[in-house]
């Protein structure tokens, strides 16, 4: 019997499950996470933030991730498959509001250790949470077949994680993301997310994404911050000049502000159960 004591909370109706571990007792391997995230066996989420002090986190923080050394806190993230991510934007307010909730951290700004590296996190005086997720890094077109066959062309960009954003024509309810896109392997070797985007006008976008290691979500917070560089680009201009974008997602909005010095994801966080899990 495995009994642990666990969070969930979500961002935009990203859900995680939460596990307070802060001295790195836990095994956590790929099946457990599974199980965890198993919607009808388990708690059920999108992914498992293992809330971990850096220190006691047991591996190696070396390129993009060094800077995450500076973090009392690190956030251990895994999607639901069991996989690790590098990154994930959503988890890092719903990580930030639970060491808020749980009295590991206080005041208006809090860093998160990732293995992105370092993200430093703002509390608005609304309760939204601001992440400066870094600047995006873009590495050209690409394409994905989706599950019915068709094919979406976008920008491939890095959030830290993998992304391929492609803006669309039309609605993108109709899109088919009922199984994961294929993506060019030599193009994206570790895989990754793909969001189709339409802009609405008035610098709003409406995204649905399909997650690499979770399937579709109803939001993703490096997926939001994707689509706005590519939306920035399609509309002729440079992320670093600076553009706003509330972007929609089936689970609610969030705001992506670019310029010079990078990104950052603006939106809501909570928690909302505490308890103790048993897996037989
Ligand atoms: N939902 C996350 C992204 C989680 C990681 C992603 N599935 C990956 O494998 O890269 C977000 O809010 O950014």
């Amino acid at each position: 019997m495995i009994s642990m004591r666990f969070a969930k909370g979500h961002g935009t109706e990203n859900d995680f499950v939460i596990l307070p571990d802060p001295e790195g007792a836990l095994d956590l391997g790929a099946d457990l996470v599974a199980r965890l995230c198993d919607r009808r066996a388990g708690i059920g989420g999108d992914g498992v933030l293992r809330v971990v002090r850096t220190r006691a986190l047991g591996e190696p923080l070396t390129g993009a991730a060094a800077s995450s050394e500076a973090a009392e806190w690190f956030m251990d993230y895994r999607n639901a498959d069991g996989s690790i991510a590098e990154m994930c934007g959503n988890g890092v307010r719903v990580f930030a509001r639970y060491l808020l909730h749980a009295g590991l951290a206080e005041g208006r700004s809090i860093d998160v250790g990732t293995r992105a590296g370092l993200r430093s996190v703002t509390i608005e005086d609304n309760g939204d949470i601001t992440i400066d997720m870094g600047r995006p890094e873009v590495f050209g077109d690409g394409g994905a077949r989706l599950a019915d066959g068709s094919e979406v062309r976008g920008l491939r960009v890095s959030v830290g994680n993998p992304h391929l954003a492609c803006m669309v024509d039309g609605p993108v309810g109709g899109l088919d993301l009922t199984s994961a896109p294929a993506l060019d392997p030599a193009a994206f070797p570790e895989g990754g997310n793909v969001e189709v985007v339409a802009p609405l006008g008035d610098g709003v976008l409406d995204m649905r994404v399909y997650e690499r290691g979770s399937g579709e979500t109803r939001s993703c917070g490096t997926g939001i911050v994707a689509a706005a560089v590519a939306a920035t680009r399609a509309a002729g201009g440079a992320p670093d000049q600076g553009a706003t974008w509330r972007v929609r997602v089936p689970g609610g909005e969030c705001i992506v502000l670019l310029d010079a010095r990078g990104a950052r994801l603006r939106g809501p966080a909570v928690i909302v159960a505490e308890g103790q899990v048993r897996l037989g």
